[in-house]
């Protein structure tokens, strides 16, 4: 039986196309991003870390299987010892304050796009939600393996694609992989077609992060 995770890529791979060539990606890669749209972007990515870490316990809580249990609850421990680290180091390079964060308005994709995954979780299965979660690995370690070759110039963006080609992430995203695999084999018809279309939105709404971020999106 083809995997799960085969015919979710298949689907979403127009819409990954256009992230490998949204122009915040492209000047990220030159240099030539200005600063104000990674700042842009870094004050609403805040928003979605958290929800995304949070979500990963929540989801956890719901699996029967100890190894995705497990794995889960690492990804929410991973992310308040690591990535937020990575990005506090940002947010002082670039002088975000904290009250900067606290002021920030969140913008309607980052708001979309977490509340798809709570729906995933609240409304669905913790298997849509799980989901829900992938593209948020696998595409940025696509983007961080496209981009790595060439670097960026600008320190932090450099920094930043490093990031998503560490081994620990591709070995990650590897492992995300597999649960959705799995879990994918364990649903019923119906649940693997909402899997694929969780995946779907997900990866929609990662494209749209980049566009929300390069326009400055307000509502
Ligand atoms: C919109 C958006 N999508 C994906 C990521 C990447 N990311 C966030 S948490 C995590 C798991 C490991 O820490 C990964 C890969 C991001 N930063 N922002």
């Amino acid at each position: 039986m083809a995997k799960i995770t085969d015919t979710m890529h298949k689907q979403s791979e127009p819409l990954w196309e256009s992230s490998f060539n949204h122009p915040f990606i492209k000047q990220l890669s030159a240099g030539s991003l200005p600063q104000q749209t990674f700042r842009y972007y870094l004050k609403q990515d805040r928003y979605y870390l958290e929800n995304f870490a949070a979500l990963h316990a929540k989801i956890a809580d719901q699996m029967d299987d100890p190894d995705i249990k497990q794995f889960l609850y690492a990804g929410t421990q991973g992310f308040n010892d690591s990535e937020k680290e990575v990005r506090t180091a940002f947010f002082q390079e670039l002088n975000i304050t904290q009250q900067e964060i606290n002021q920030t308005e969140i913008a309607p994709n980052a708001y979309s796009y977490v509340t798809h995954m709570y729906h995933e979780l609240n409304e669905g299965t913790p298997s849509r939600a799980a989901a829900a979660l992938l593209p948020c690995y696998w595409l940025y370690n696509e983007i961080g393996k496209l981009l790595i070759k060439a670097g960026s110039p600008i320190k932090v963006y450099q920094q930043f694609i490093e990031t998503y080609d560490s081994k620990a992430f591709t070995n990650a995203t590897a492992k995300m992989i597999q649960i959705v695999d799995q879990l994918g084999n364990e649903a019923d018809a119906e649940e693997q077609e909402q899997m694929q279309t969780a995946f779907l939105r997900s990866s929609y709404f990662e494209l749209h992060f980049w566009e929300m971020a390069y326009r400055h999106e307000m509502w």
